[in-house]
């Protein structure tokens, strides 16, 4: 291979650097407003009957509306008007959550560009035209025109049309870094991509698609919160129409408020009928629920992961154990060789060399820093070396020079394939990994030559993280291939709760089966295509996006970023949906009931004036009780948006304590706030002559 890595990364300047995604802040009330055209188009009932909630009180401000016409008075239409903004409000949220995507989808709209693809039988066609399986030439400074993994060269490539990240990154056939991704471009070299993609199913079309929220299906559980809320809409509106003083109520109301009493008995009966059952039922939760959702699926786009779906998002919030590689994940991952330790009677030389030898074709970093110290890396391989690929399988990696066989890697691999024992070399062994280190044996024939040291160094700041885990009650494991002495020695200092050594991706596979039998969800990252059928099982499956096309197929997330320790941040993302939404189930339900106490006396004391003692509000008049509280229900939807948008806070504690904690907060607080909100609006609105 002419190229290095280092020619590659000092290519010339990217052409005009594209620009970065909008990453959207918090709520700007500018976003608000940008927002009404949307809001007000949800109205279609066609859009609405998919939030059965909000559906119902679309359904009462037509009734209010006919009702006001029908009968005008200032009451039925300050009702029917509040009624309105009701339904505005929770479209609004919706629509603010999806707008934070569409910018996001825009940028990613306009560094698309219609491409040219030049196949490598000659032809030239356009970009859509690809179909799966063709091959494709790119050369510096063209863009590839479609998702796929390279099959020949290698390199860099600009990304940042989606991750957002202007260092180029390194594609080469062959490992875990072969995937590319249509859009981006090729700053140097050329490459040959084979097309994974479907037409029209390209990454960057699935990526606009989740961004915008185009496609995003509700999850079981916001099914099963919706079937909740319509049930207990249901049975308010049961209690409201059950409600036999309502008739008497409103005689009683024309007879104390004459200057509305334009209207008959049946005018006020309706008003107030829906006045009162949408202030009962759970409109806060129903407005802001799929603003909630989309909200989830933002912050994971923020931090340049994608999530197939909501559910995968819902998944990671409940997940109970956490699978993550040692090597790169817990560890910095640039596993160094840093000695040769030769057995006793063997030249230090010979070892190195043969250490060399084994290494020049070995592109794993480990295998590069093996013959960066051995030194000599210029002199060139034999003509008839045979080389013996490093695979996670076979855990070696070696070369066949004629009669000469080098072999280096993990102990047992390596003297099972020598066929020797040697109580030296255990010893050796044993002294490398009990210091974390990680010991590769190195064998000529069925003759071993000595071990090298590997070292790795755990990353910073890993062990509180994990502390953070333990705390949510998730149980961390490391999954290494690397022998069980070094990785006792690694999770011990990493602080993890268990490990597995000498895995396998099939042992992954088993690992996370019978974690799954046991009820538990299992969220794991990978990157080759070794890792595919794994990701496929976990319950959160994080691919790499360096990864190969397998890779992130199989997984139902992708990190643009291919950092693995974003696992952990994704699990907190997903627990804070899982909290905001509990929360605001919460406060939305202790605010019905709270209203329930509001206005009842109000209303009735009017009516049987020994409810008066319960009349603790004290509201102006019964009409003002009523508007004041249909005006407060709206408007904690619009107070809500930006918690339901940025999440409720949270700090890692068990589940138990969270849940008291936020039944302490979002439950006591919404009792309370009903009545210093409803009392607040009364005092405004009985500046208004006539109610
Ligand atoms: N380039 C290599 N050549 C020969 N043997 C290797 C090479 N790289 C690793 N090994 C040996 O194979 C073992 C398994 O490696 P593998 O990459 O599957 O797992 P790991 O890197 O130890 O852990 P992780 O799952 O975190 O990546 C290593 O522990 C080491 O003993
Ligand atoms: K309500
Ligand atoms: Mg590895």
């Amino acid at each position: 291979m002419t190229t290095t890595l280092n020619d590659l990364i000092e290519v010339d300047p990217a052409p005009e650097p594209p620009a970065k995604p909008v990453k959207a802040g918090l709520l700007d009330p500018r976003q608000l407003l940008r927002s009404v055209p949307d809001a007000l188009r949800k109205l279609d009932p066609r859009v609405m009957w998919r939030n059965p909630v909000m559906f119902i009180v679309e359904v009462g401000a037509v009734f209010t509306t006919v009702l006001s016409m029908a009968q005008p008075s200032l009451f039925a239409w300050l009702i029917t008007i509040w009624l309105w903004l009701t339904v505005v409000f929770a479209n609004l949220a919706e629509a603010v959550a999806e707008g934070r995507g569409k910018a996001q989808a825009a940028t990613l709209r306009s560094a698309r560009q219609d491409t040219v693809a030049h196949l490598t039988d000659g032809r030239d066609i356009a970009a859509p035209q690809l179909q799966q399986g063709d091959l494709v030439i790119v050369e510096a400074g063209q863009v590839i025109p479609g998702d796929g993994d390279v099959v020949e060269g290698i390199a860099s490539v600009d990304e940042s049309a989606i991750t957002g990240e202007s260092a180029p990154v390194i594609r080469e056939s062959g490992g875990d870094r072969s995937a590319v991704t249509g859009g981006t471009r090729v700053l140097s070299d050329r490459i040959v991509v084979r097309i994974t993609q479907r037409p029209g199913e390209s990454f960057v079309d699935r990526m606009i698609a989740l961004v915008e929220g185009a496609n995003r299906q509700k999850t079981p559980n916001e099914i099963a919160l919706n079937i909740l809320l319509a049930a207990l809409t249901i049975i308010f509106l049961l209690a409201v129409v059950t409600l036999q003083p309502l008739a008497i109520f409103s005689k009683a109301y024309q007879a104390a408020a004459p200057d509305t009493a334009a209207l008959d008995g049946h005018g006020v009966t309706g008003i107030v009928l829906v006045s009162l059952l949408v202030c009962l039922i759970p409109t806060t939760i129903g407005a802001l629920l799929s603003a909630i959702g989309i909200a989830g699926m933002d912050r994971l786009v923020q931090r340049n992961v994608l999530a197939m779906s909501g559910r995968a998002v819902e998944a990671a919030g409940d997940v109970n154990t956490l699978l993550l590689d040692k090597t790169g994940t817990i560890t910095l991952g640039n596993r160094q060789a840093a000695s040769f330790v030769p057995l006793q009677g063997v030249d230090p030389e010979v070892l190195a060399e043969a250490a060399r030898l084994s290494s020049l074709a070995d592109e794993t970093p480990e295998g590069r820093s093996i013959v960066a110290l051995a030194g000599g890396g210029d002199v060139p391989a034999p003509a008839s070396a045979q080389w013996v690929p490093f695979s996670a399988q076979t855990r070696m990696s070696g070369v066949d020079l004629g009669g000469r066989r080098i072999r280096k890697g993990a102990a047992s691999a390596v003297l099972k394939w020598a066929g020797v024992r040697d109580a030296e070399v255990d010893e050796i062994v044993d002294r490398i990994s009990s210091g974390g280190g990680t010991p590769l044996v190195v064998a000529e024939n069925d003759r071993v030559l000595g071990v090298i040291h590997l070292k790795d160094v755990v990353k910073p700041g890993m062990r509180e993280r994990f502390g953070e885990m333990r705390r949510m009650g998730i149980r961390t494991v490391m999954i290494t291939g690397d022998n069980p002495r070094t990785a006792a020695a690694i999770a011990a200092e990493a602080g993890v709760d268990d490990f597995l050594a000498e895995a396998t991706p099939e042992d992954k596979i088993a690992y996370i089966r019978t974690e799954q039998q046991g009820g538990r969800l299992v969220a794991m990252t990978g990157d080759g295509t070794n890792d595919a059928p794994a990701l496929a099982q976990a319950d959160v499956g994080v691919a790499m996006n360096t990864g190969t096309s397998a890779a992130k197929e199989a997984g139902n997330m992708v990190d643009l970023d291919s950092d693995p320790t974003k696992l952990i941040e994704i699990v907190e993302i997903g627990k804070q949906l899982l909290i905001t939404r509990g929360a605001l189930t919460t406060f939305s339900i202790a605010n019905d009931i709270a209203k329930y106490f509001a206005i009842i006396p109000a209303m009735f004391a009017a009516v049987y004036p020994g409810l008066d003692t319960l009349n603790i509000m004290r509201l102006h008049s019964p009409g003002s009780a009523i508007l004041s509280a249909v005006v407060f229900n709206a408007i904690v939807i619009v107070f809500l948006i930006p918690l339901a948008l940025r999440g409720v806070r949270y700090r890692p504690s068990s589940a138990s304590r969270l849940l008291s904690r936020n039944l302490l907060i979002y439950g006591l607080g919404g009792v309370v706030a009903p009545f210093l909100g409803i009392k607040l609006i009364d005092l405004l609105i009985q500046l208004i002559p006539g109610i």
